[in-house]
Protein backbone atom coordinates (compact mmCIF):
# COMPACT_ATOMS: atom_id res chain seq x y z
CA UNK A 1 0.00 0.00 0.00
CA UNK A 2 1.25 3.82 -0.80
CA UNK A 3 1.21 5.69 2.53
CA UNK A 4 2.09 9.11 0.65
CA UNK A 5 0.40 9.30 -3.41
CA UNK A 6 1.23 12.56 -5.14
CA UNK A 7 0.28 13.49 -8.67
CA UNK A 8 1.41 16.59 -10.60
CA UNK A 9 1.63 18.72 -7.30
CA UNK A 10 2.55 22.12 -8.37
CA UNK A 11 3.00 25.02 -5.71
CA UNK A 12 3.30 28.99 -7.01
CA UNK A 13 4.33 31.64 -4.79
CA UNK A 14 2.39 34.02 -7.22
CA UNK A 15 4.80 34.26 -10.23
CA UNK A 16 7.64 32.26 -8.32
CA UNK A 17 8.10 28.43 -8.56
CA UNK A 18 7.88 26.01 -5.43
CA UNK A 19 7.24 23.09 -7.43
CA UNK A 20 6.15 21.79 -10.50
CA UNK A 21 4.34 18.53 -11.39
CA UNK A 22 5.92 16.31 -8.72
CA UNK A 23 4.87 12.65 -8.81
CA UNK A 24 6.10 10.00 -6.51
CA UNK A 25 5.00 7.16 -3.80
CA UNK A 26 6.34 6.49 -1.03
CA UNK A 27 5.23 2.89 0.43
CA UNK A 28 4.15 1.58 3.81
CA UNK A 29 7.28 0.88 5.88
CA UNK A 30 9.97 2.39 3.36
CA UNK A 31 12.62 4.74 4.46
CA UNK A 32 12.40 7.53 1.67
CA UNK A 33 14.80 10.44 1.04
CA UNK A 34 13.59 13.55 -0.57
CA UNK A 35 17.32 15.19 -1.53
CA UNK A 36 18.26 18.12 -3.73
CA UNK A 37 20.52 21.12 -3.19
CA UNK A 38 18.97 24.52 -1.25
CA UNK A 39 15.77 25.80 -3.00
CA UNK A 40 14.89 22.94 -4.62
CA UNK A 41 11.68 22.91 -3.09
CA UNK A 42 11.85 20.41 -0.87
CA UNK A 43 10.57 21.93 2.24
CA UNK A 44 7.38 23.36 -0.62
CA UNK A 45 6.63 19.67 -0.73
CA UNK A 46 6.70 18.64 2.67
CA UNK A 47 4.12 22.21 3.86
CA UNK A 48 2.09 21.56 1.28
CA UNK A 49 1.49 17.87 2.00
CA UNK A 50 0.78 19.06 5.89
CA UNK A 51 -1.84 21.52 4.23
CA UNK A 52 0.38 24.43 5.45
CA UNK A 53 -0.23 25.68 2.11
CA UNK A 54 -2.12 24.79 -0.68
CA UNK A 55 -1.40 23.67 -3.63
CA UNK A 56 -1.69 25.83 -6.89
CA UNK A 57 -2.20 22.05 -8.93
CA UNK A 58 -2.22 18.66 -8.40
CA UNK A 59 -3.50 16.49 -5.55
CA UNK A 60 -1.66 13.84 -3.33
CA UNK A 61 -2.92 11.70 -0.67
CA UNK A 62 -1.52 10.20 2.65
CA UNK A 63 -3.29 6.52 3.96
CA UNK A 64 -5.51 7.11 0.69
CA UNK A 65 -6.94 10.24 2.35
CA UNK A 66 -6.79 13.68 0.72
CA UNK A 67 -3.98 16.12 2.30
CA UNK A 68 -6.45 19.49 2.06
CA UNK A 69 -9.92 17.85 2.88
CA UNK A 70 -8.90 15.54 4.91
CA UNK A 71 -5.93 17.24 6.51
CA UNK A 72 -7.03 17.19 10.26
CA UNK A 73 -7.39 13.28 10.03
CA UNK A 74 -4.08 12.85 8.74
CA UNK A 75 -2.29 14.60 11.16
CA UNK A 76 -3.03 12.45 13.87
CA UNK A 77 -1.27 10.17 12.56
CA UNK A 78 1.71 12.27 11.48
CA UNK A 79 4.81 13.17 13.01
CA UNK A 80 6.61 16.06 11.82
CA UNK A 81 10.17 17.54 12.60
CA UNK A 82 10.15 21.42 10.88
CA UNK A 83 13.65 22.20 9.43
CA UNK A 84 13.59 25.61 11.36
CA UNK A 85 11.92 25.36 14.57
CA UNK A 86 10.47 28.06 16.42
CA UNK A 87 8.78 27.61 19.73
CA UNK A 88 7.85 29.81 23.23
CA UNK A 89 11.05 30.62 24.42
CA UNK A 90 9.81 30.77 28.12
CA UNK A 91 8.54 27.32 28.32
CA UNK A 92 10.31 24.65 29.59
CA UNK A 93 11.21 21.49 27.63
CA UNK A 94 9.17 19.30 29.83
CA UNK A 95 6.05 21.57 29.48
CA UNK A 96 5.84 21.78 26.00
CA UNK A 97 6.56 18.18 25.29
CA UNK A 98 4.08 17.39 27.45
CA UNK A 99 1.20 19.87 26.17
CA UNK A 100 2.08 18.12 22.93
CA UNK A 101 1.69 14.32 24.29
CA UNK A 102 -2.26 15.36 25.62
CA UNK A 103 -2.71 16.98 22.49
CA UNK A 104 -1.64 13.38 20.31
CA UNK A 105 -3.15 11.87 23.28
CA UNK A 106 0.19 10.15 23.62
CA UNK A 107 2.16 8.19 26.76
CA UNK A 108 3.66 10.78 28.60
CA UNK A 109 6.31 8.29 29.76
CA UNK A 110 7.36 7.79 26.26
CA UNK A 111 9.07 11.98 26.43
CA UNK A 112 11.60 10.71 29.12
CA UNK A 113 12.54 7.64 27.16
CA UNK A 114 12.74 9.84 24.03
CA UNK A 115 15.22 12.34 26.23
CA UNK A 116 17.02 9.94 28.17
CA UNK A 117 18.28 8.35 24.31
CA UNK A 118 18.72 11.71 22.74
CA UNK A 119 20.79 13.05 26.33
CA UNK A 120 18.06 15.46 26.10
CA UNK A 121 17.57 17.92 29.41
CA UNK A 122 13.73 18.40 29.95
CA UNK A 123 13.75 21.25 32.91
CA UNK A 124 15.79 23.75 30.72
CA UNK A 125 14.04 26.90 29.19
CA UNK A 126 13.76 26.41 25.25
CA UNK A 127 15.54 29.72 25.00
CA UNK A 128 18.86 28.58 27.11
CA UNK A 129 18.59 25.74 24.55
CA UNK A 130 21.66 25.14 21.50
CA UNK A 131 20.46 25.02 17.98
CA UNK A 132 21.49 20.65 18.72
CA UNK A 133 19.25 20.74 21.30
CA UNK A 134 15.88 22.34 20.22
CA UNK A 135 16.61 20.07 16.91
CA UNK A 136 16.28 17.17 20.08
CA UNK A 137 12.91 18.75 20.82
CA UNK A 138 11.56 18.81 17.66
CA UNK A 139 12.82 14.52 17.53
CA UNK A 140 11.14 14.36 20.61
CA UNK A 141 8.33 16.03 19.34
CA UNK A 142 7.84 14.16 15.90
CA UNK A 143 8.15 10.95 17.83
CA UNK A 144 6.47 10.76 20.78
CA UNK A 145 2.61 9.35 19.76
CA UNK A 146 4.23 6.88 17.65
CA UNK A 147 2.82 8.17 14.35
CA UNK A 148 2.49 5.63 11.42
CA UNK A 149 4.31 8.34 9.27
CA UNK A 150 7.03 10.44 10.23
CA UNK A 151 8.17 13.83 7.81
CA UNK A 152 11.50 14.83 8.28
CA UNK A 153 12.72 18.57 7.54
CA UNK A 154 16.95 18.13 6.99
CA UNK A 155 16.42 16.84 10.74
CA UNK A 156 19.97 16.20 11.08
CA UNK A 157 21.64 19.35 10.40
CA UNK A 158 22.59 20.58 13.64
CA UNK A 159 23.01 17.13 15.77
CA UNK A 160 26.53 15.97 15.82
CA UNK A 161 27.52 12.71 14.46
CA UNK A 162 27.09 10.30 17.69
CA UNK A 163 23.97 12.03 17.97
CA UNK A 164 22.95 11.80 13.95
CA UNK A 165 23.47 8.39 15.00
CA UNK A 166 21.23 7.55 18.02
CA UNK A 167 18.81 9.32 15.83
CA UNK A 168 18.96 6.80 13.14
CA UNK A 169 18.87 3.95 15.45
CA UNK A 170 15.68 5.57 16.59
CA UNK A 171 14.35 6.33 13.43
CA UNK A 172 15.18 2.23 12.22
CA UNK A 173 13.24 1.50 15.63
CA UNK A 174 9.94 2.87 14.69
CA UNK A 175 10.23 1.47 11.06
CA UNK A 176 10.58 -2.05 12.82
CA UNK A 177 7.78 -1.29 14.71
CA UNK A 178 5.72 -0.27 10.97
CA UNK A 179 6.13 3.57 10.51
CA UNK A 180 7.33 5.21 7.49
CA UNK A 181 9.41 7.58 7.24
CA UNK A 182 10.08 10.56 4.30
CA UNK A 183 12.76 12.53 5.02
CA UNK A 184 14.40 15.32 3.49
CA UNK A 185 17.97 16.27 3.02
CA UNK A 186 20.84 17.89 1.23
CA UNK A 187 23.10 15.10 2.06
CA UNK A 188 23.93 12.43 -0.12
CA UNK A 189 25.84 10.12 2.73
CA UNK A 190 23.04 10.34 5.34
CA UNK A 191 20.52 9.35 2.79
CA UNK A 192 22.49 6.62 1.41
CA UNK A 193 22.79 5.00 5.08
CA UNK A 194 19.13 5.36 5.66
CA UNK A 195 17.30 4.83 2.67
CA UNK A 196 15.56 2.48 0.79
CA UNK A 197 14.65 4.75 -2.23
CA UNK A 198 15.07 8.66 -2.72
CA UNK A 199 13.61 11.23 -4.95
CA UNK A 200 15.93 13.66 -6.64
CA UNK A 201 14.45 17.18 -6.81
CA UNK A 202 16.30 20.07 -8.79
CA UNK A 203 14.66 23.16 -9.27
CA UNK A 204 10.90 22.76 -8.17
CA UNK A 205 11.06 19.47 -10.96
CA UNK A 206 11.08 15.89 -9.77
CA UNK A 207 14.69 14.87 -11.95
CA UNK A 208 14.55 10.53 -10.79
CA UNK A 209 13.37 8.63 -8.28
CA UNK A 210 16.34 6.04 -7.40
CA UNK A 211 16.77 2.97 -5.04
CA UNK A 212 19.53 3.41 -2.66
CA UNK A 213 21.36 0.45 -4.13
CA UNK A 214 21.49 1.87 -7.65
CA UNK A 215 22.57 4.88 -6.44
CA UNK A 216 25.02 3.69 -4.51
CA UNK A 217 26.00 1.53 -7.63
CA UNK A 218 26.74 4.45 -9.79
CA UNK A 219 29.09 5.79 -7.57
CA UNK A 220 30.46 9.30 -7.56
CA UNK A 221 33.49 10.05 -5.74
CA UNK A 222 35.59 13.35 -5.05
CA UNK A 223 39.18 12.32 -4.39
CA UNK A 224 42.24 14.72 -3.94
CA UNK A 225 45.70 13.25 -5.35
CA UNK A 226 49.23 14.39 -4.01
CA UNK A 227 52.17 13.58 -5.96
CA UNK A 228 55.45 12.88 -4.56
CA UNK A 229 57.59 16.21 -4.90
CA UNK A 230 58.59 16.12 -8.76
CA UNK A 231 56.46 13.91 -10.19
CA UNK A 232 54.58 14.86 -13.21
CA UNK A 233 50.63 15.85 -12.78
CA UNK A 234 50.49 14.36 -16.21
CA UNK A 235 48.68 10.47 -16.24
CA UNK A 236 45.18 9.21 -17.15
CA UNK A 237 42.59 7.26 -14.70
CA UNK A 238 39.65 5.85 -16.34
CA UNK A 239 36.54 7.03 -15.18
CA UNK A 240 38.03 10.52 -14.10
CA UNK A 241 34.74 12.86 -15.33
CA UNK A 242 36.02 15.99 -14.15
CA UNK A 243 39.92 17.32 -13.24
CA UNK A 244 41.30 20.62 -11.53
CA UNK A 245 44.96 21.09 -10.50
CA UNK A 246 46.09 23.61 -7.57
CA UNK A 247 49.54 23.88 -6.98
CA UNK A 248 50.27 19.90 -6.52
CA UNK A 249 47.56 19.16 -5.42
CA UNK A 250 44.62 17.34 -8.61
CA UNK A 251 40.98 17.34 -7.79
CA UNK A 252 39.20 14.72 -9.77
CA UNK A 253 35.32 13.63 -9.70
CA UNK A 254 35.44 9.77 -10.33
CA UNK A 255 32.66 8.22 -11.82
CA UNK A 256 32.59 4.17 -11.18
CA UNK A 257 34.21 1.23 -8.89
CA UNK A 258 35.80 2.15 -5.90
CA UNK A 259 37.90 -1.04 -6.14
CA UNK A 260 38.91 0.13 -9.65
CA UNK A 261 39.86 3.59 -8.57
CA UNK A 262 41.84 2.42 -5.80
CA UNK A 263 43.96 -0.26 -7.92
CA UNK A 264 44.56 2.34 -10.31
CA UNK A 265 45.18 5.19 -7.84
CA UNK A 266 48.45 2.73 -6.98
CA UNK A 267 50.29 2.85 -9.87
CA UNK A 268 50.73 6.55 -8.94
CA UNK A 269 53.54 8.30 -6.97
CA UNK A 270 51.47 9.25 -4.19
CA UNK A 271 52.43 11.59 -1.31
CA UNK A 272 48.63 11.75 0.15
CA UNK A 273 44.98 10.87 -1.34
CA UNK A 274 41.53 11.56 -0.23
CA UNK A 275 38.21 10.00 -0.91
CA UNK A 276 35.00 12.02 -0.42
CA UNK A 277 32.02 12.90 -0.98
CA UNK A 278 30.88 14.79 -4.67
CA UNK A 279 29.30 17.44 -4.08
CA UNK A 280 25.25 17.95 -4.82
CA UNK A 281 25.93 19.81 -7.49
CA UNK A 282 28.54 17.42 -9.14
CA UNK A 283 26.39 14.60 -8.80
CA UNK A 284 23.32 16.58 -10.84
CA UNK A 285 25.83 17.46 -13.81
CA UNK A 286 27.46 14.27 -13.78
CA UNK A 287 25.28 11.28 -12.48
CA UNK A 288 22.95 11.48 -15.71
CA UNK A 289 25.72 11.48 -18.24
CA UNK A 290 25.50 8.25 -19.85
N1 LIG B 1 7.02 31.87 1.18
C1 LIG B 1 7.61 31.92 -0.01
N2 LIG B 1 7.39 32.93 -0.86
C2 LIG B 1 7.98 32.98 -2.08
N3 LIG B 1 8.82 32.04 -2.54
C3 LIG B 1 9.09 31.00 -1.73
C4 LIG B 1 8.50 30.89 -0.42
N4 LIG B 1 8.95 29.72 0.14
C5 LIG B 1 9.78 29.16 -0.76
N5 LIG B 1 9.87 29.92 -1.88
C6 LIG B 1 10.67 29.61 -3.10
O1 LIG B 1 10.31 28.31 -3.53
C7 LIG B 1 11.47 27.61 -3.98
C8 LIG B 1 11.61 26.30 -3.22
O2 LIG B 1 11.95 26.59 -1.87
P1 LIG B 1 11.99 25.50 -0.70
O3 LIG B 1 12.19 26.21 0.59
O4 LIG B 1 10.85 24.60 -0.84
O5 LIG B 1 13.32 24.70 -1.07
P2 LIG B 1 14.14 23.63 -0.24
O6 LIG B 1 14.50 22.56 -1.20
O7 LIG B 1 13.40 23.24 0.98
O8 LIG B 1 15.43 24.41 0.14
P3 LIG B 1 16.05 24.76 1.56
O9 LIG B 1 16.85 23.57 1.95
O10 LIG B 1 16.91 25.96 1.25
O11 LIG B 1 14.90 25.08 2.48
C9 LIG B 1 12.65 28.56 -3.80
O12 LIG B 1 12.90 29.17 -5.04
C10 LIG B 1 12.16 29.56 -2.79
O13 LIG B 1 12.73 30.82 -3.01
Amino acid sequence: MNVVDIRQLTKMYKKNRGIEGITFSIEEGEIFGFIGPNGAGKSTTIRTLLNFIYPTSGSATIFGKDIVKDAKEIRQHVGYLPSEIHYYDDMKVIDLLTYSARFYKANEQRIKTLAERLDLDLHKKIEDLSFGNRKKVGIVQALLHEPKLLILDEPTNGLDPLMQNTFFELLFEERKKGATIFFSSHILSEVQKLCDRVAIIKEGKLVQVETVEHLTKKNLKYVTVELEQGKRLDFHLDGVVKKEEKGSEIKLLYKGEIKQLIHQLDSLPLKDVIIGEPTLEDIFLHYYEK
